[in-house]
């Protein structure tokens, strides 16, 4: 039986994890093939890595692989799907990360397993989470040759599709709306005060990076922490206490148009 893994787009998710599971060694050099719109990007990676197979089309890859990943954008799957489903045999595992398709329009289209996965950028360090969504005809050793891959770059979690999207928003696009907020606290400083922009970045930064370790080294919870900076009477307290009252409905307005987006996308088909 063929086992090598295929991945179908080379842009940014599908490189972090060609490069993620040969760096690891989850996957020997033999085991992975890589197609995409064009090759340019991944012939660097072959030059790298000179065992790795570049497929010339969509069908080809699906033609060697029987776990095949799809990382293109949620309007070209149905393209994608259409031209590897006649190359496949109906027993190989296609896993999409895109936000969209769901399961059933997955499922409805392919006769075999399938999953969703849900990776994050930061995987490209190892810290991030992809949360896994398999439908039902999964079978245990199916999923758990995903896990094993995905859990190479980082964490796993399973989670119901039904709260993936949800999921998604914390973990998948997490890494942007935190750098959007913290963005957003460099340009208040830099209207309210006469920092520069460079001076103001580099302590946000610097700032967000600690933090991150400071969770990280210390196991401290993010309340403890905000208790632990902000001294009775003093300043901490008044931001957080302005962030308390104005945030919630901003964010709950964020979450919901984010939903509303990936239910969009979802009735599209894509
Ligand atoms: N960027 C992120 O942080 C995350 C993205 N995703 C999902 O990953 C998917 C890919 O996202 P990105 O990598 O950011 O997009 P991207 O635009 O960087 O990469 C998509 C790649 O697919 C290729 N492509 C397009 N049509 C193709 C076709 N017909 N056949 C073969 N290759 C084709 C493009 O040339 C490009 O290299 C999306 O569906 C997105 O929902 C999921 C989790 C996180
Ligand atoms: O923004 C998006 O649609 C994708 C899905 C999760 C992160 N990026």
């Amino acid at each position: 039986m063929n086992r090598q893994t295929g991945i179908i787009g080379y842009g940014h998710m599908g490189s972090m994890l060609a490069e993620g599971f040969l760096a690891s060694g989850a996957l020997e050099q033999e085991e992975l093939v890589v197609t995409s719109r064009s090759l340019t990007a991944a012939e660097a990676l072959r030059t790298r890595y000179p065992g790795i197979t570049l497929a010339a089309d969509n069908a080809g890859l699906a033609r060697r692989c029987d776990l095949v990943v799809l990382c293109v954008r949620p309007p070209d799957v149905q393209r994608v799907l259409d031209e590897i489903i006649p190359a496949l045999r109906g027993d190989e595992h296609l896993v999409s990360i895109a936000a969209a398709p769901d399961l059933k329009t997955l499922e409805d289209a392919y006769p075999g397993p399938v999953t969703r996965a849900m990776p994050s950028i930061l995987s490209e360090v190892g810290r991030g989470t992809t949360l896994i969504a398999h439908e039902s005809r999964t079978r245990t050793t199916e999923a758990e040759r995903v896990e094993r891959l995905f859990s190479a770059i980082g964490s796993v979690v399973r989670v119901g599709e039904e709260n993936l999207a949800a999921a998604t928003v914390i973990s998948g696009c997490g890494p942007a709306l935190i750098a959007a907020i913290s963005e957003e606290l460099l340009h208040a400083a830099v209207r309210g005060s006469d920092l520069t922009r460079e001076d103001a970045g580099r302590l946000v930064r610097e700032t967000l990076i600690g933090t991150a370790a400071y969770l990280e080294a210390t196991g401290t919870s993010l309340e403890d922490l905000i208790r632990r900076v902000a001294t009775p009477g003093g300043i901490t307290e008044a931001g957080v206490a302005a962030l308390q009252t104005d945030l919630p409905p901003v964010l709950d307005a964020m979450f919901e148009r984010m939903l509303a987006r990936n239910a969009a996308l979802l009735s599209f088909g894509g």
